[in-house]
């Protein structure tokens, strides 16, 4: 019944104009599924490969179709992506690109679940997946490589950790990127919004500290739950090989600094999470950061791991980190993603799915997060490619999918 029929590869918009694939997959028995490749801009060096998207899409016509098309079953999600993997024929779909792999791989499971009539978060987790949902980070103020002259650390993220649902939890984020505009408003700070919708004023780290603080405290005095915050400090685009340190607007930091900064900022504003905060090749000094603070918060990869198992398993040898980011398009399939989640699950590590800087309105992540039981879901907080996954997860929590 899920056998694939075909598959209708095209190019479409993603949130930053960009061109991205877009797949649909068809069954045997009618079943139907589209999904669409995010992107990044703060790419980690050993992501899997982005091809130009008209590229990526006459590469997958020729090598991938023959082997799905009537060859494989939509529903055997391991099968898709073997597939995947065995038409691309390298370690990093430098061959069809990750973007057509990712963009087919999920079509397939949406084309299989709908053949089972079920929720992709039920196919892809099955009926005893538990009954958590993931706690979503909002990015509430950010710079770095997704806008010009405004904070080094790339992401502030609002983290509703007390909320009672996820539909509360996703309006306090909302409210607390509300409320930050209220704050910079009054500090005369104007304030246009960088790549994921967060505001992206030119102002030091420091101050956006204080006005995290500051706002996630309002916000959780209204809704009477705790709210939080964390980082995705993005540390691979500050750091400098040449400088052998972090190259901030004041100033370079030694690796050792560095980790005395982001130490000594988890203990002054209770944070967490923290993304990256170090550079992708340097799991010692991951580790030493671990080793100091990751009893009180999660320290999770994103470029150091780039949810490839091998990567995560060298972390997990040298206990640099205690959680992983899981970025499906990092490494081109679901089964690989879910692997990389299934490996972190078994030695401790915390996932947290995540969407690009570049988005579209694909709403896969959320039911990734919702089927592994991932404890964080890192997918903006406002703006229509961001909510459309918050919405979905509404609507997942209420049955409504
Ligand atoms: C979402 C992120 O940004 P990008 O997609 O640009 O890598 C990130 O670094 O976590
Ligand atoms: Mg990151």
């Amino acid at each position: 019944m899920t056998l694939i029929t075909d598959v209708r590869l095209r190019r479409v918009l993603d949130s930053r104009g960009n061109a991205t694939v877009e797949a649909d997959v068809l069954t045997e028995s009618g079943g139907f599924g589209r999904g669409k490749a995010p992107s990044g801009a703060s790419t980690g060096e050993y992501e899997a490969i982005e091809l130009p998207a008209n590229e990526a899409i006459a590469n997958a016509r020729e090598e991938a179709l023959p082997r799905l098309i009537g060859e494989v079953h939509a529903g055997n999600q391991r099968d898709v992506d073997a597939a995947l993997h065995a038409a691309d024929g390298t370690d990093d779909f430098s061959g069809i690109g990750a973007n057509s792999a990712v963009a087919i791989s999920m079509a397939a499971a949406k084309a299989g679940a709908d053949v089972l009539g079920a929720p992709l978060y039920q196919h892809l987790g099955g009926t005893f997946r538990g009954n958590e949902y993931p706690t979503p980070l909002g990015n509430i103020i950010g710079g770095g490589e997704h806008a010009a002259d405004a904070t080094n650390i790339q992401e502030f993220l609002a983290a509703p950790v007390g909320a009672p649902s996820v539909e509360e939890a996703v309006f306090a984020n909302a409210a607390v990127h509300q409320e930050v505009h209220d704050i910079l408003a009054d500090r005369d700070l104007p304030a246009g919004k960088g790549d994921e919708g967060a505001w992206a004023p030119s102002i030091s780290d420091d101050e956006a500290f204080e006005i995290m603080d500051e706002a996630v405290e309002t916000v959780a005095d209204d809704f009477g739950f705790a709210i939080s915050f964390g980082l995705d400090v993005a540390g691979a685009e500050l750091y400098d090989a040449e400088e052998d340190g972090y190259v901030y607007d004041d100033g370079v930091k030694s690796t050792e600094e560095q980790i005395e900064y982001i130490a000594g900022k988890v203990e002054e504003y209770d944070l967490v999470y923290v993304e990256d905060p170090l550079d992708e090749n340097d799991y010692e000094a991951f580790a030493d950061l671990t080793a100091q603070v990751g009893d009180q918060t999660l320290v999770c990869g994103d470029d150091l791991f780039v949810t490839n198992v091998e990567r995560l398993q060298a972390g997990i040898n040298a206990d640099a980190g205690n959680s992983i980011l899981i970025k499906p398009n990092q490494i081109g399939t679901l089964t690989d993603a879910v692997d990389a989640i299934e490996l972190a699950t078994a030695n401790g590590y915390e996932s947290v799915v995540s969407h690009r800087s570049g988005e579209t309105e694909d709403t896969t992540i959320a039911h990734l997060a919702v089927a592994t039981d991932a404890p964080f879901i890192k997918t903006g907080a406002v703006g229509g490619e961001r909510t459309a996954k918050l919405n979905e997860l509404i609507r997942i929590e209420d049955n409504a999918v």
